[in-house]
């Protein structure tokens, strides 16, 4: 398709996007579009070829591993040799003297609160609004309508859970607000007065046994308010006898309110298909929108037409008198893309040039809307912008990263390391030098996050030529993931990130699955995490309980100065040592296959970057690119030490497509795949498999953005 192009400072950009930024980003920032192109123009001048050899050199060492273990045939592990030749080939570097991160300032949510961190494709106006407002929510809606009290419930109000639920929230509340004495469940009353709360337990005024946790009230509609603080996270007990659930509670409790998601990551990145100029507007649309306060959407929902905007600030009546302003929104984190992919929304000489740098200076751009505020309620009240940058391979990597944004803060007129980094801990070379990496961006790190799904898919293809790997389950439990997860506390620790920095832990990918969640995920504030992701405000609220369970600040304490996991066990793979079990290579094969596709098909057919897709179990599954790629690598690696054919590979393919179109059925949207198996999504899919040892560190975007231009391209006709 011929596009139309606009001219700036020798560079050739689709109209349309010239106009969004001049029009709609820039316009009241005071950066003129001049200034803004010309710095666009010299960043590409100063760093596109940088880039380039970034990744030129990323290829070169994954050329050289490979050479190393196909040399080394069957010859048993050897972890000295094998750390030997990556530090003389220069995957390893020297570790850096100690240090601390001296990262300016940040806001406490980030420096020294601790809670959990929302992710949303920021492509989705719909959820990235119900996002921000999930710095709040519903206890017992989140008990209610999730399966953490048992399935689901499907059919008319249930009184008997309602009662379950009331009484699983007092237990909380008699864990992080315990009352002189009596319980929660069987207050009566609830009242304030200047010495804070009071609750009547059989007739007799009780007050909590830690006074301090009452922080005052708060008055909206209907609803009286009483906030309770513990462990830095604010609490809510809302009082409304008029409300059918208040009505049956003797205290009047309608609900518990949990300040649930801290931070909330607007993603550029994984969870959304964005191939073109088109695509690129609409994500930067909405996050301009978020950072100007204006974002409003509008949708259908249960018959009804509902329009979401972002949530005001919350004002609570200490019990002085004063007036006290908590946040209303999530702290909001963009995640620009990696610096693998190149866009041709930007053309300089005719070529395509690097996404990362127009994302950087887009979305810092569009936050200048939020920084340059004097009223509330802003984003960040510290005045910085937070961009979290994903996949990069090593300090050099990180250090680009670093001088990218210093060139973009000088375009735009903020002062140095305004701009904070998150660093993605998700490929192997970063984990292996990770004070290295924190190292490189100390003047502007605000967190290390173990991105343990795309950092799987770079384990497997990082030693692809090693031999087979052990099938998912034993992949839970290998050595490397543990050293992983562990020393990126250590090391975080180590560089004093502790009430600087998050610490934080990956995405629960089972968003259907909370029960399981409110078992397993305490794991991550225990292990010394500040925070770890969430896949919705639901899993938000009820990860909250957690870091009322755990007091990380004290586990950080504890844990600093440990002794670190050694450096092999990280750097061992967790290969098969012997033939693996052909019913469960091939069950593997098939969920694998299934996942793929399931995820493959709604983002090459439909653009949707993030889907809810079942296993082979029928679980539920959070798909995104990370999984995607992990999925598309084991098989990979199986298929290159002949443990699956290529035959049997396509026959999974295809009997799983069948699958998969019998699974989206019910979506009149859906172009089925079966029985042709010929269109772009499919081809994407099989491509992903056959060609994925030789895709560069085994990423799946080149592929799925090629198929997904294809597949705009066929819709056209
Ligand atoms: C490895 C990595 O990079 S992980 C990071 C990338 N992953 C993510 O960003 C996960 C984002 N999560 C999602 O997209 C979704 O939760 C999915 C696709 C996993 C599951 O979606 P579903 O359960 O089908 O959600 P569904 O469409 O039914 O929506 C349910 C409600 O939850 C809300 N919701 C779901 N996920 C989110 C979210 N991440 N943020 C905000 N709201 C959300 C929706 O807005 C909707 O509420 P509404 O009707 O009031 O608007
Ligand atoms: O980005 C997160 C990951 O796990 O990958
Ligand atoms: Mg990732």
């Amino acid at each position: 398709m011929n596009r139309i192009t606009t001219k700036r400072h020798g560079l050739e950009i689709d109209a349309e996007f010239v106009s969004f930024v001049e029009d709609q980003v820039l316009e009241g920032t005071g950066i003129s579009p001049d200034r803004f192109w010309q710095g666009h123009a010299e960043l590409l001048d100063a760093f596109a070829e940088d880039n380039r050899a970034l990744l030129d050199r990323r290829a070169d060492l994954q050329a050289r591993i490979d050479a190393w273990h196909k040399a080394r045939g069957n010859q048993a592990w050897d972890a000295a040799a094998y750390r030997t030749f990556l530090t003389e080939i220069g995957y390893l570097t020297p570790e850096p003297a100690p240090f601390a991160v001296e990262n300016g300032d940040i806001d406490p949510e980030i420096a020294t609160l601790a809670g959990p961190q929302l992710v949303v494709p920021v492509s989705n106006a719909r959820f990235a609004l119900n996002a921000a407002n999930a710095r709040w929510g519903s206890l017992y809606d989140a008990l209610y309508g999730s399966d953490a009290m048992g399935q689901v419930p499907t059919g008319g109000f249930d009184e008997s859970r309602r009662d379950a639920v009331v009484a699983r929230a007092a237990e909380f509340l008699d864990h992080s607000f315990p009352l002189q004495s009596g319980s929660h469940a069987d207050v009566t009353e609830y009242d304030a007065d200047a010495d804070g709360l009071m609750a009547t337990v059989d007739g007799q005024p009780v007050r909590l046994a830690q006074p301090e946790r009452f922080v005052g009230t708060r008055s909206e509609g209907a609803d009286r308010a009483f906030v309770l603080r513990h462990h830095g996270l604010h609490v809510e007990l809302v009082i409304d006898r008029s409300h059918p659930i208040g009505a049956a509670s003797a205290s009047g409790l309608r609900d518990v309110v949990l300040e649930a998601a801290l931070t909330a990551i607007q993603d550029c990145e994984d969870s959304v298909a964005a191939v073109d100029a088109a695509d690129k507007i609409g994500v930067y649309r909405n996050w301009l929108g978020l950072m100007k306060g204006d974002l409003v959407e509008s949708f259908q929902k249960g018959g009804k037409t509902m329009t979401r905007q972002l949530a005001d600030d919350r004002q609570v009546t200490r019990p002085d008198g004063s007036t006290l302003t908590l946040p209303g929104r999530a702290l909001l984190l963009v995640r620009n893309v990696g610096h693998l992919m190149t866009t041709d929304v930007v053309l300089k000489d005719g070529q395509p040039t690097p996404e990362g740098l127009i994302d950087a200076m887009v979305t810092v751009a569009a936050a200048l809307h939020d920084l340059n505020r004097t009223d509330s309620p802003r984003n960040s009240r510290a005045g910085a912008i937070y961009v979290v940058k994903p996949k990069m391979h090593g300090p050099e990597e990180a250090a680009f990263a670093d001088r990218v944004f210093s060139h973009v803060e000088r375009v735009l007129g903020l002062a140095p390391n305004t701009v904070k980094l998150g660093l993605m801990d998700e490929e192997r070379r970063t984990s292996a030098n990770l004070a290295a990496c924190i190292h490189a961006l100390r003047h502007r790190i605000f967190f290390i996050n173990t991105g343990f799904l795309d950092r799987t898919g770079d384990e497997i293809h990082t030693s692809m030529q090693a031999g087979p790997f052990v099938g998912r389950a034993g992949m839970k439990s290998a050595a490397w993931l543990q050293a992983y997860e562990d020393r990126n506390v250590l090391i975080g620790l180590a560089a004093r990130m502790r009430g600087r920095a998050q610490i934080g832990k990956g995405m629960w990918a089972k968003p259907d699955a909370m029960a399981e969640m409110l078992e397993a995920k305490i794991a991550h504030p225990r292990s010394g995490a500040s925070t770890a992701w969430v896949p919705s405000p639901t899993a938000a609220v009820l990860h909250a309980l957690h870091y009322h369970a755990v007091d990380v600040a004290a586990r950080q304490a504890e844990l600093q100065g440990q002794p670190m996991p050694d450096l092999d066990l990280l750097l061992t793979p967790a290969l098969a040592n012997g033939p693996l079990p052909q019913d469960a290579v091939r069950r593997e094969l098939d969920n694998s296959a299934q996942g793929i596709l399931g995820y493959v098909v709604r983002w090459v057919d439909q653009g949707v970057g993030c889907s809810k897709v079942p296993d082979i179990d029928d679980v539920q599954l959070m798909e995104d690119r990370a999984t995607c790629r992990i999925s598309a690598q084991y098989l990979a690696n199986w298929l290159e030490h002949g443990v699956i054919t290529r035959d049997q590979v396509e026959d999974a393919l295809r009997r799983m497509a069948v699958r998969v179109d019998g699974q989206n059925a019910g979506d009149p949207a859906y172009r089925p795949m079966a029985p042709d198996f010929d269109g772009p999504a499919f081809l994407a899919a099989r491509d992903l498999v056959l060609s994925g040892a030789s895709q560069p560190s085994g990423y799946t975007e080149p592929l799925l953005h090629a198929r997904r231009a294809e597949a705009k391209a066929l819709s056209r006709h």
